[in-house]
């Protein structure tokens, strides 16, 4: 159960360094329920390494995360998990040798009581539980339009099928906060806009509050209720999509980076 009112996801205070690097520099974001909040800026300004530190990946030196009110700072990235987060990767990590449905059901099964070893006995509790977890990779299988793809073994796919399934690997974990790390990259057209209806279902139908990372801006003006802009390891402005695109600060950050912000 949500607590309402509570933001889904606050980052407060983040700094983080890698010896005399400062990559992050007090940065502070918050995700409300549902929300759609957009991370943008030049490649280098901490995008990524912000949402490691979200995702336990890294261990900032100061700041708190707290997820629907839980603090979380410091956990181990399965811990975090746990909560109900859960993340696509810019380089995907999927089993290449791996079906689609393998991949899911791997996904899927830290969520499994039993196991992924006893969940592989046909017998018990950890049967049902296995049926229980196809149910569920069948609906994701459907939701994401993967069945004539579904046993095809993941190193056979194109990358824009690759980076869905990345996603249904992230859905099978049953997320309530979804981090995805520029899941558009390399698509051509029409994978980007099927990307786009699956990433507005999940906040419409299945009430997922979502963090993207995206460098393209067509997309993010498009879908973000909010957008966050990096530069250099600070927030330089914040806001909807309008306020954003409008921002001096920011389009100076964009030009600076040989950029446009789209229209
Ligand atoms: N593990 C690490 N060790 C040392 N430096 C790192 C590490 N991770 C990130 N950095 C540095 O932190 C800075 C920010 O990198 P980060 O990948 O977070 O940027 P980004 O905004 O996601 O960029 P891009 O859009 O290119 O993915 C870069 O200078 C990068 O080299």
């Amino acid at each position: 159960m949500q607590p309402s009112g509570t933001p889904a996801l606050e980052a407060n205070g983040i700094s983080l360094r890698f010896g005399g690097l400062t990559v992050l520099n007090d940065v502070s974001l918050e995700v409300g329920q549902r929300q759609i909040v957009s991370l943008i800026g030049p490649n280098g300004a901490g995008k990524s390494s912000l949402v490691n530190c979200i995702t336990g990946f890294y261990r900032p030196q100061r700041g708190t995360v707290t997820v629907f009110g839980e603090d979380v700072s410091g956990l181990p990235p399965q811990k975090i998990a746990k909560h109900r987060v859960a993340r696509t990767y810019q380089n995907i990590e999927l089993f290449d040798g791996m079906s689609v449905l393998e991949n899911l059901l791997l996904g899927r099964h830290m969520h499994m009581s039993s196991g992924p070893i006893s969940g592989g006995l046909w017998w018990g509790k950890a049967r049902n539980e296995e049926l229980r977890e196809r149910e569920v990779v069948e609906d994701l299988v459907d939701f994401l339009e993967l069945e004539s793809i579904r046993n095809a073994p993941v190193s056979l796919l194109s990358y824009g099928q690759r980076k869905r399934v990345d996603l249904g690997r992230a859905l099978a974990q049953d997320p309530h906060i979804l981090i995805l790390d520029e899941p558009m990259a390399g698509m051509n057209v029409e994978e980007k806009e099927d990307m786009v209806r699956f990433i507005l279902e999940l906040q419409e139908t299945r009430a997922i509050s979502i963090v993207l990372i995206e460098h393209d801006m067509g997309v993010v003006m498009d879908i973000s209720d909010r957008v966050a802009v990096l530069d250099f390891g600070q927030f330089i402005a914040m806001g909807s999509p309008d306020e954003v695109k409008n921002d001096p600060a920011v389009i100076r950050a964009y030009v600076g980076g040989a950029k446009e912000i789209a229209s």
